[in-house]
Order: structure tokens, then sequence, then C-alpha cells
């Protein structure tokens, strides 16, 4: 289980987390939602170990993170796919899932077939360069890329950014499957409420750096506060 504690992050003088408290269950994804600027991102780059906090902790499996970089997170099975996706343009799709392999042991150095299996595009776009696929097929190749990591907590920063639906789609029945297989815990920053209350078995809703909301995701739908935060 990843637990964070009472984290505050800040931008040198100014402050982007505050006091922030969630935890995310293997078997289980965890969605924060929030408007645009009220700090989720800041929050998945803390865990993934691109910002180290002021204080708090963040602990995974009952070991602290706080202090490991995010190479050491990254072997440790914290998989990071970030927003914008930081998909190599110039580099064909094997070559970027390739650049996964510096996390990895040199004998589990392979491109494993079933990130094939979930995203069958890249393996007819293999010998293409990233930056000739669409903004969807980048996410897929950024997530297929996270999971040759073998990841037991997957990162996902809002995936569903400026992405056709048919493929919104696609992305939802591979987090669905990755979470049903209980073996990972899925934390899914989301601006949508639809796409979040499919998913969320739980979530936080941040405002302005601080945890305003948080609960069981079956309460999504129907939440009116959910609405106002979101400003839906
Ligand atoms: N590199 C940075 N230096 C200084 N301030 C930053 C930096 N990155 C983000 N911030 C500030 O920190 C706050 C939180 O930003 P963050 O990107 O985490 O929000 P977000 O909820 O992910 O927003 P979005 O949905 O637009 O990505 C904002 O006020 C933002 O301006």
């Amino acid at each position: 289980m990843l637990k964070v504690n009472h984290l505050n992050v800040a931008y040198g003088a100014s402050q982007a987390l505050y006091d922030v408290s969630m935890q995310a269950e293997i078997g289980k994804v965890t969605c924060v939602l929030g408007r645009n600027g009220v700090g989720k991102t800041t929050l998945m780059k803390a865990l993934a170990g691109h910002l180290q906090p002021v204080n708090g902790q963040i602990r995974w499996r009952d070991q602290l993170l706080v202090g490991q970089s995010a190479a050491q997170r990254a072997k440790a099975g914290i998989a990071y796919v970030p927003q914008g996706r930081d998909i190599f343009a110039q580099l064909t799709v094997e070559e970027n899932l390739q650049t996964a392999f510096s996390a990895l042991p040199r004998g589990q150095r392979r491109i494993d077939p079933e990130v094939f299996a979930l995203f069958p595009v890249l393996q007819q776009m293999l010998k293409r360069r990233g930056g000739d696929l669409s903004g969807g097929q980048q996410q897929q190749l950024a997530i297929a890329r996270a999971l040759l990591l073998r990841p037991k907590l997957l990162i996902l920063d809002e995936p569903t950014e400026g992405i056709q639906p048919s493929i919104i789609k696609d992305i939802q029945a591979v987090i669905e499957l990755l979470r049903d297989r209980g073996q990972m815990a899925i934390v899914l920053v989301e601006q949508y409420l639809e796409f979040a209350a499919e998913l969320a078995d739980d979530f936080i809703i941040l405002e302005r750096g601080r945890v305003v909301a948080e609960g069981p995701g079956h309460e999504l739908k129907q939440s009116e506060q959910a609405r106002t935060l979101l400003a839906i």
C-alpha cells in the first residue's frame, strides 16, 4: 500500500501542497481530482521522486520513499506516466519502449509481448517515430513503456487529456484490466468526473494544494460537492 502523510511541497518560496495525506491500495484505482493548478501534478511528481517535499512522509509497502531518487523508485516498481507523456519524438516506438530498460535488471531487458496484447496499435507502429503517432497512440506508448517496469504502483497523470473518445475507452479498459488482476495500485489523475467516476475505487479532490474531499469511488457520480469543486 502507498501511504502519504502530511506532505508539504513547495517550489522555492511558493508552496504548492499543504498537509496532503492519501493512500492507494493494491488492486484499486485511486483517483486524484481537481481543477487546473490545484497541485495534482505536483503530488504525482512527489510520489515519483521528481520533487522532494519540504516535509511529510511517503511510504510504499512500509518503506520510506522520501529521499529516494526517481530512478531508485522506478527500480522499486513505481512507474510514472507524466502529463504530456514525454515520448521521444525522434525515436521509434520500439526505441521509446527500450528506454524503460535502464531501470530493469539485464536479464529482464526485453519488450514483453503483453504490451502489444494490451495496445495492438504499438506492434503495428513499432518502426514509426514517436512524433508521428497521434496523441492517443503516444499515451498508449507511454503507458506501455511504464508497464515494462512491471510496476506495483502505476501513476497516470491525466491520461485522457486531449485524446479522442475511442482511445479513451481503450485506455479505460486497460486500466480496469490491470486493476482487476490485483497486482498493482493505480493512482490516476483526472479532470473529467465521468471518467474518474467509472474507474475510481477511492478518490481525493484537491483545491489550492489541500485535500478538501475524499471517499469511495461510488460516491463520485452523485456528489454535488465534487461537481462544485470541479466546476462542472
Ligand atoms: N515548476 C514550477 N515552479 C513554480 N511553481 C509551479 C511549478 N509547477 C507548478 N507550479 C505551481 O504549483 C501549483 C500546482 O501546479 P500543478 O501543476 O501541480 O497543478 P495541477 O493540478 O496538476 O494542474 P494541471 O491540471 O493544470 O496540470 C500551481 O500554482 C502552479 O502554478
